[in-house]
Formats: C-alpha cells, structure tokens, sequence
C-alpha cells in the first residue's frame, strides 16, 4: 500500500521505518520539507498523522478532495484546546479528522509505544483503534511485524483518550521521581492516576476495559517508567528545580501532557470536577506551587473510599 506519513518527528518516522520493513511504499512529509501537502498525499491509500497536537486541525484543514476510502490512521496523543467549551468536551485528534473527513475511515494508533526503543530494534505492541474494523485490521496487517504486534480494538475514542490523558500524569510521576520520593509514592501516583483517567472517561462513556488495556495502563506504566519519555522528563526536571522555561528550551521534541494539563483544568472548571493530580501539575506548570508542596498537597487531601467517584 502507499502510505503518506505527515511529521517527520519522533514518532512519525519511527511508524514509517516499521511500515516500510514491510514493504510498504512511503511518503515521508513534513512542513520543513517545502513538498506541497496536496502532492504529497495524491498517491496515497493511507494518511498517517503523527504530528503534535497543536497543528492537527490547521493539517486536516489543508486537506481537501481525499477520496472516501482513503484511511486515516491518527497517531497524535492530545486534546483540542480550542473545543474546550462549557457545553461540549474538547474534541481528540481523530474527532478533528473526522469532521474534516466525515466518510473516510479513521483509526487511532495508540499504546505504550516509546520511539527510542522501537527504533533500537526492541518489541513494542499497540492498538488500532476503529469502529470501522476492516479498517483496524488492514492497520493491522501494515505495521505489524516479530516487534511489533498491533491489536485491533473498537472503541476508538477511548484507546485515543487513555493515550491523551497518561501524558499528565507522566508529568506527575516524574516529578514524584525527580523529588527521589520512592517505589511507594510512585505507584501511588500511577495508580490514583489511572483512577483519575477513568473518572475523566466517564465525561466520554468510555468502556472501563479499555483503560485496563495496552493503550492505557500499558501506555501509563511505559511512559511513568522511562527517562524516554518526554513527559516523564518535563515532570523530573521540575522535581529537580528546573523552571519549566529551563525544561523546555532543552526538551527533545514534544511534550504533550503540558497542553493537555490545561484542557484539563479548563474542563474540571466547566465541569465543576476535581483532578486532583492533574490540578497539581497544572499549579506546577503555572509556578503557583512547588514540587515539595504539589507532593504535600495530595498527601494531605482529605482521605475517601477508594473506589469512590469523587
Ligand atoms: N515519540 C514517541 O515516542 C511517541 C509515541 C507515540 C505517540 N506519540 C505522539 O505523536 C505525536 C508526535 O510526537 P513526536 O514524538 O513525533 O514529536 P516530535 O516533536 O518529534 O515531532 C512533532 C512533529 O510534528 C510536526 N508539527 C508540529 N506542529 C505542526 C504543524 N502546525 N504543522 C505541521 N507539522 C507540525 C513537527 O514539525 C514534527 O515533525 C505527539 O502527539 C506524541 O504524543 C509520540
Ligand atoms: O515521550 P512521550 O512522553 O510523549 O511518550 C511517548 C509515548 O506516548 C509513549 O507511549
């Protein structure tokens, strides 16, 4: 098949390399190139987009005249600032491609996927999410390879919304890490993290397995764990007293739980709902806290029920 990957980062050339061990015929395009967008995708059976968040609805508006059975695979893990509204959730990537192409089929690519280590060569799986199967499964067969193992999975807008969600709370853990605070208090953060993803989901309706699966503890465990992980890296360099302006003027590439933070707050305000951790990590961000107090204010909440909503 022909596939034109839009972004030429991390990601977006760490999926072209794997499609094309397969024998599949790439166009690699990316804004620094000059190749014109409409060229670059005129042959194209499917369109990869792994680009950050920021430029998804200015690239799907470019697009004009695709045909209806060309896929689009979106493999970009954030939320929408700009449909953050009081009366609707902010819309996920795939969400923007399907309102800019409301009768192609999309799949969301998602899991615990680091890209320094699939391009080292080690084994990887992930998920391809659709509600049009046939279009999962042909992803399916594109990427999959003996490192690379790639499930098919129906709820779309759940595997993309785990894959948005864990960047906030990398940015927690890391922190967590940066302050040298333990094993305990790290698992604490994942696992209080992954309960507030799941309250999140609720907002969306979104099967609880799916957060039990490869695109969300798989992809939470992976990125709280990895010094790969530009998240994690955002959240250990604050815990180690860097400014976020520091952090960011060395960072390698995109850090998205940052953006993805304050979508976050913006809903908890129109949703009158509490994150707690993700509250912190914006405070963090917005140096209104400090990593020791971010810490000591999510110890000394008030202690609930475990499996409580709230
Ligand atoms: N790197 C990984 O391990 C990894 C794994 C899975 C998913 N992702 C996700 O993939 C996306 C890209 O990540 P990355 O690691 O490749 O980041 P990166 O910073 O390495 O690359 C980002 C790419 O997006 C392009 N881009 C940004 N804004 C653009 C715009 N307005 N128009 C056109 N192109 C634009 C940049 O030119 C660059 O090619 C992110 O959403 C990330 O969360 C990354
Ligand atoms: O480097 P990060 O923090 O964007 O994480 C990369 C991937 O999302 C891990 O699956």
């Amino acid at each position: 098949m022909h596939i034109t990957v839009i972004g030429a980062g991390a990601w977006g050339s760490t999926l072209a390399a794997l499609a094309a061990e397969n024998d599949h015929q790439i166009t690699l395009w990316s804004r620094r190139l000059g190749t014109p967008l409409l060229e670059a995708v005129s042959q194209a059976d499917v369109i990869l987009c792994a680009i950050s968040m920021q430029g998804v609805r200015e690239i799907s508006a470019q697009l004009a005249g695709l045909a209806s059975d060309v896929i689009i695979l979106s493999a970009t893990k954030g939320l929408d600032l700009a449909t953050a509204t009081v009366d609707t959730l902010p819309l996920l990537p795939s969400q923007l491609w399907q309102a800019a192409f409301p009768d192609n089929p999309i799949v969301v690519l998602s899991g615990p996927n680091l890209a320094t280590e699939i391009q080292q060569g080690l084994p990887a799986a992930t998920v391809a999410a659709s509600d049009n199967l046939a279009a999962a499964k042909t992803m399916q067969s594109i990427f999959s390879s003996h490192r690379f193992r790639v499930y098919a999975n129906p709820d779309r807008i759940g595997v993309e919304l785990c894959g948005a969600l864990k960047n906030v709370i990398a940015i927690a853990v890391g922190t967590c890490d940066g302050l040298n605070l333990g094993t305990n208090a790290k698992s604490a953060l994942i696992t209080r993290g992954l309960a507030e993803m799941t309250k999140l989901g609720s907002l969306w309706q979104i099967e609880f397995s799916t957060f039990y699966g490869l695109a969300g503890l798989g992809d939470l465990m992976a990125t709280c764990s990895s010094a790969f992980s530009r998240n994690y890296q955002v959240g250990y360099a604050l815990g180690q007293g860097q400014t976020i302006e520091q952090i960011l003027h060395n960072l390698q590439g995109t850090a998205e739980g940052i953006n993805t933070t304050a979508v976050l707050l913006q809903l908890a305000n129109q949703q009158q709902i509490e994150l707690p951790i993700a509250q912190q990590v914006g405070q963090l961000l917005n140096h209104t806290t400090t990593p020791q107090l971010a810490m000591q204010t999510l110890m000394e909440r008030q202690v609930g029920i475990e499996h409580s909503p709230d």
